[in-house]
């Protein structure tokens, strides 16, 4: 197609072209004068012309550029961050991920754009939810986002798809998600403006607020991470759905067992103490349940924190204990167990990703409405919640390893250390009566039955034999480009 103004600089240069021929027939003896007079205006529009359609297409490229430049440097960020990653088993650092911590334009916008945006927003059935889950393509999300719409709920997700691990998972969980609907955007939450039109585009009953920067240890090698994300990243959600939301939505997010820090007594209720975090991961998540309070206490929005307790399963996170385990036992590299610093087993209570997700469902269908609204007038208080989101049953690490072996048919290379001073805690133990009582909350997966359905489809996504396992071989856990797409889990 081509260019208007090259076009239309075509179209100058014709008419000049026939004005020549004209003066030429018009007058006999000074044609030869005319037509050189006629050149030189001929030389000067188009020299104009030129300028003007330099001019043009400049300013043309200044503007694509503009609208393109978010997606152009995430881009080549995933690039470079999925390089880092897969230079080294543990998670890269991320000191350039949050580039849009202050705000940024976005590369979001367009009639198409936002008829995508509302059709997966928009629910299937009478009276259901519009939600927005941010961290969709992440291991609590996707299952929350494919389960809401297995029940015919609307939502849209978002993701950043940062290199924490590989992003190829979480691509992956897109795809899938993708099969059923589910339009996840690739965003940070702290993009201001993106959050601004997604809740003029949309409006969301829910937030289901899941992005943030997990793990307990890894807040030692990149502790800015996790104040860019849990802290930085809660606010502007918070900010977004307070200030910009008509009608505001309800908000559910991940907040963490880890919250219970150096507290001894068991099993973890929330009325126990929760000001002492052992971690900066759980000094942020705590910080999140007091920045919830302050929205809550002045904009009426309606807010539940769940304190997820190790969240274990299907499509899980490759960087937690159970997962990385199960991948150097099948590489047969060692793998290191910590024990408590009184030579006790370090225990947890591990929690089936089914039984979290029904908890997730279970908040947000008694949220309760928020009571403000954009211009800043409250009719009066919100619910304010926080839950435990356990399986009330702690086992031991050295347990949790001992199925695998016996799952993946393969022995464990241990060593067993005393557990660093990194953040860490000895044990976890839900109580999780509350969420029982106001959402009928009942976890039912105990560990060997979770982990066998993890190890399904971890042998099935990673493609490996489980034949060539027994026979001790080594065998790779490299992702190949044609994996299993198989059911997420039986509760979506
Ligand atoms: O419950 C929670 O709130 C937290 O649960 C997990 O944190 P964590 O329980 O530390 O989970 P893993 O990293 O999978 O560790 C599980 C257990 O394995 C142990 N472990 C871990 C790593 C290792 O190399 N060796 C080892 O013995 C840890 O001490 C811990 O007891 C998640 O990673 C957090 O994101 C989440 O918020």
């Amino acid at each position: 197609m081509p260019h208007p103004s090259s076009s239309s600089s075509s179209a100058s240069v014709d008419a000049a072209a026939k004005g020549v021929k004209l003066e030429r027939y018009a007058s006999g003896g000074g044609a030869l004068l005319m037509r050189r007079a006629g050149s030189s205006k001929i030389v000067a529009a188009s020299s104009h012309l030129l300028f003007r359609a330099t001019v043009l297409a400049t300013l043309a490229l200044v503007c694509l550029f503009a609208v393109h430049y978010p997606s152009l440097l995430s881009r080549s960020f995933r690039l470079s961050a999925a390089a880092a990653a897969s230079s080294s088993s543990s998670p890269p650092r991320q000191t350039s991920r949050h580039r849009n911590l202050l705000g940024s334009s976005s590369a979001y916008a367009g009639a198409a754009w936002e008829r995508e945006v509302r059709r997966s927003a928009t629910p299937r059935r009478d009276g259901g939810m519009s939600v927005l889950v941010t961290g969709a393509a992440g291991f609590v999300g996707a299952h929350c986002a494919l389960a809401l719409r297995a029940r015919g709920d609307g939502v849209l997700g978002l993701d950043n798809f940062n290199a924490y691990y590989e992003p190829g998972l979480k691509r992956a969980r897109q795809r899938l998600l993708a099969s059923r609907g589910v339009v996840v955007l690739g965003a940070d939450i702290n993009d201001a403006a993106l959050l601004e039109r997604l809740f003029a585009a949309v409006p969301f009953t829910h937030v289901l607020h899941l992005a943030a920067q997990a793990g307990v240890r890894y807040a030692m090698r990149a502790p800015q991470t996790y104040v860019a994300s849990n802290v930085a990243g809660l606010v502007s959600v918070f900010e977004a759905a307070a200030r910009h939301a008509d009608p505001q939505p309800a908000i559910v997010w991940a907040s963490s067992s880890s919250v219970y820090g150096l507290n001894t007594d068991a099993p973890f209720s929330e009325d126990h103490r929760t000001d002492r975090p052992a971690s900066l991961y759980a000094a942020t998540k705590k910080a999140g349940e007091a920045i919830a309070h302050a929205y809550n206490h002045i904009y009426g929005l309606s807010i539940t924190g769940l304190r997820f307790f190790t969240v274990y399963g299907p499509w899980g996170r490759p960087d937690m204990a159970y997962f990385s385990f199960a991948r150097s036992i099948v590489a047969g590299e060692p793998i290191t167990l910590f024990r408590a610093a009184d030579g006790t087993d370090v225990r947890r209570d591990f929690t089936y990703i089914d039984d979290v997700v029904k908890g997730c469902l279970g908040a947000l269908d008694t949220a309760g409405k928020s009571t403000g609204s954009k211009s800043g007038k409250k009719r009066g208080p919100a619910p304010l919640r926080v839950y435990n989101l356990g399986n009330t049953s702690p086992v031991p690490v050295t347990r949790m390893v001992a199925i695998l072996e016996k799952l993946l048919g393969k022995k464990a290379n241990k060593r067993v250390v005393t557990m660093p001073s990194n953040g860490d805690v000895p044990f976890t133990h839900a109580n999780v009566s509350h969420a029982a009582r106001d959402f009928g909350y009942h976890p039912t997966t105990s560990l060997d039955a979770g982990l066998r359905k993890f190890v399904e489809w971890f042998l099935q996504y990673y493609k490996i034999d489980p034949a060539k396992l027994a026979k001790g071989s080594r065998v790779g856990t490299k992702t190949t480009k044609k994996k299993s797409m198989g059911a997420i889990s039986a509760a979506s």
